[in-house]
């Protein structure tokens, strides 16, 4: 098969570079008239499928708001999942595993092994076990033309502590991440291994240019950040940032022509940016 690096390059070259977040958060279940339970679930994510599937190059489904409906919640999120992908959109689904090896192993064939009911073209990972726990993942990926996104800097306040504080050799923790992911992308055009680095951080972004695999960037809408901010956080490594956000576009709901028109402007905002059309003069 082929990589997840080349096929997210061709996705968002046809759909454009716009990664929707599927976050059902109580508030927006209620905003959106449904039920807190597995049917109000279902109708969120059928709604958002139905009128952003064939649009939108990634969808990024929030594992904890299915998980927390139990089995039935998980259910939803596999029929979700199964048809994001019918429709040609890839699926980034956002679990942040981790554990140490043998249990990450376990993982990959949860999320990274087609023959798996929960089988997506990428997960989120967390490196707090060190990177090369996550290695089961990466095989199972590599394997299968699947893909690995590690959390480098994150775009929540609390999380500089640990991700800015430094290592014995003086790079940065998420520095050293980033690296790490690096060396797994080395060799390969357009990597299947990317890193998470939140469009709130600023100028403190660690150095991402040997990093040849994508760049997920959330924090667009609700946290605060905006597209313009990209080019601040990312400078030359713009080509490779997967722009994301959830709630600025679902807060356009259930009205589906609503919610392709909040899609079309985030898409076009980071467009611009991503394009190098808003720089300024
Ligand atoms: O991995 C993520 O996607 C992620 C990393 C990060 O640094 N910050 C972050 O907000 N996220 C996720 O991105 C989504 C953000 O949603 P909105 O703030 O509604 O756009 C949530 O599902 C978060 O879990």
């Amino acid at each position: 098969m082929e990589s997840f690096g080349a096929r997210l390059r061709a996705a968002v070259a046809s759909r454009g570079p716009l990664c929707v977040g599927i976050d059902p958060h109580a508030e927006l279940l209620a905003r959106w008239g449904l039920t807190d339970d597995a049917d109000g679930l279902a109708e969120f994510s059928r709604t958002v499928t139905e009128a952003l599937a064939d649009r939108v190059a990634i969808f990024k489904p929030q594992s904890a708001f299915f998980e927390r409906f139990g089995s039935r919640g998980i259910a939803v999120l596999e029929t979700t999942i199964r048809r994001l992908r019918r429709a040609g959109a890839l699926v980034l689904l956002d679990a942040k595993r981790a554990d140490i090896g043998s249990t990450t192993a376990g993982y990959a064939a949860a999320y990274l092994d087609p023959a798996s009911p929960l089988s997506v073209d990428a997960i989120t990972a967390n490196p707090y076990l060190g990177v090369g726990a996550l290695r089961p993942m990466m095989e199972r990926a590599r394997a299968h033309g699947g893909g690995v996104f590690v959390l480098a800097m994150t775009s929540n306040p609390e999380a500089a502590a640990i991700q800015q504080a430094t290592t014995a050799d003086g790079r940065s923790v998420a520095q050293l991440v980033v690296d790490e992911i690096s060396q797994l992308n080395e060799g390969v055009a357009a990597g299947s291994f990317g890193v998470v680095v939140g469009a709130t951080v600023g100028e403190s972004a660690p150095d991402l240019s040997r990093l040849q695999g994508p760049i997920l960037a959330p924090g667009i809408g609700a946290q605060g950040a905006t597209a313009a901010d990209l080019r601040a956080v990312f400078g030359a490594q713009l080509p490779a940032v997967l722009p994301s956000t959830s709630r600025e576009v679902l807060s356009a709901g259930p009205d589906p022509t609503a919610l392709q028109e909040a899609a079309a402007r985030s898409l076009a905002a980071c467009r611009r940016v991503l394009n190098g059309g808003d720089q300024p003069s």
